[in-house]
């Protein structure tokens, strides 16, 4: 974590001397769980009004934890996304939990655990199989009940969660009709202890810009080349600055594949793929930064990066597409 990063821990610590203090306002941390796919990237976008975590059909789009902000004259709920879970049975699923488990359970107030309505599947089972062991709250939530018209018809899966999931209570929501989302928060308000803000007002992700860049950037290579995306490719910002003069952002970001056949697949046919991309990131920059940006998109093949990261840092520069 850089430096102009906040680190969560560094603001707990800070926030212990507020701790005791009466006050009426509340402030806390809600962690959103679930199996890859279930909705909980699109839930948190809803909730907090903003683009900050990215949404994908693909599963395992989110890979960093990110912490949306949502603050009120009244209180500040944080909400802990955490990364879709991997695929590939009860056992992967396990040991994700258990190192989830003490570090985004262990701080937060509330868990928002998130199931898809009507579809209930062995990976949800192994979650709640954890969860039983956690003395945090829980809160059911079940997503995409549009996909249903006779609500009736889900009292069975309802049942069913109720029996296997030791919780405090299901709220049905549609991320996608809107529906239901007030009553999460009113929830989550419930779990929330009295104490101060934890971050500053002005704090929309404690996050910074340069690292949502990345994750725009990162979306756009999952959306352009679906199942093709290159197993193992990732994203480096290399510059990121505001140019005073030219009055714009000058982003510079550095698309790592291991095998020189996956630059090919990037970058497409004369290029056409990547310069897709490279526009479609930068309508999503200029929202996220609300500024003019000039973008670089550079592709370059670094065999086993992934294994050294001191390889990282000799990185030169291959192909250069702007937009
Ligand atoms: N019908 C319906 N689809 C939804 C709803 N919410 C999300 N989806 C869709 O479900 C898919 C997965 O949504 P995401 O928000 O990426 O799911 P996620 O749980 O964050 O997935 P990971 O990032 O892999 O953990 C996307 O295609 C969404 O458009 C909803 O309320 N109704």
């Amino acid at each position: 974590m850089s430096d102009n990063e906040l680190s969560l821990e560094k603001i707990l610590a800070g926030s212990d001397a507020d701790k005791n203090q009466p006050t009426d306002y509340q402030a806390g941390f809600a962690a959103v769980i679930g199996r890859p796919n279930v909705g909980k990237s699109t839930i948190m976008n809803e909730l907090l009004g903003q683009k900050l975590s990215i949404t994908s059909h693909k599963p395992q789009t989110t890979r960093h934890r990110i912490h949306g902000i949502y603050t009120t004259q009244e209180h500040q709920i944080i909400y802990v996304d955490t990364p879709g879970m991997h695929l590939g049975g009860e056992k992967s699923i396990n040991d994700y939990m258990n190192r989830t488990a003490n570090s985004a359970f262990a701080d937060v107030d509330v868990i928002l655990f998130v199931v898809e309505a009507g579809r209930w599947t062995k990976e949800d089972e192994a979650v709640a199989k954890k969860l039983k062991g956690i003395d945090t709250p829980v809160v059911v939530l079940m997503n995409k009940i549009d996909n249903y018209k006779n609500k009736e018809d889900l009292f069975p899966f309802m049942q069913k969660v109720g029996e296997s999931v030791t919780m405090d209570t299901l709220i049905p929501i549609s991320a996608y009709k809107k529906s239901g989302l007030d009553l999460i928060k009113k929830e989550v308000l419930k779990y929330l202890p009295h104490q101060e803000k934890i971050f500053p007002e002005e704090y929309i992700t404690d996050r910074s810009q340069r690292f949502l860049a990345a994750e725009i950037i990162r979306e756009k290579l999952m959306r352009t080349l679906g199942e093709e995306v290159p197993y193992g490719s990732t994203v480096e910002i290399e510059q990121f600055k505001y140019d005073e003069e030219e009055g714009r952002w000058l982003i510079n970001a550095l698309i790592l594949v291991e095998r020189k056949g996956q630059k090919q697949i990037v970058i497409g046919k004369k290029g056409e793929l990547i310069k897709q991309m490279g526009i479609q990131a930068r309508k999503d920059l200029i929202a996220l930064l609300d500024g003019r940006v000039h973008l670089e998109l550079w592709v370059k093949v670094k065999e086993n990066w992934s294994d050294d990261a001191r390889a990282l840092a000799s990185l030169g520069y291959d192909d250069n597409y702007s937009s």
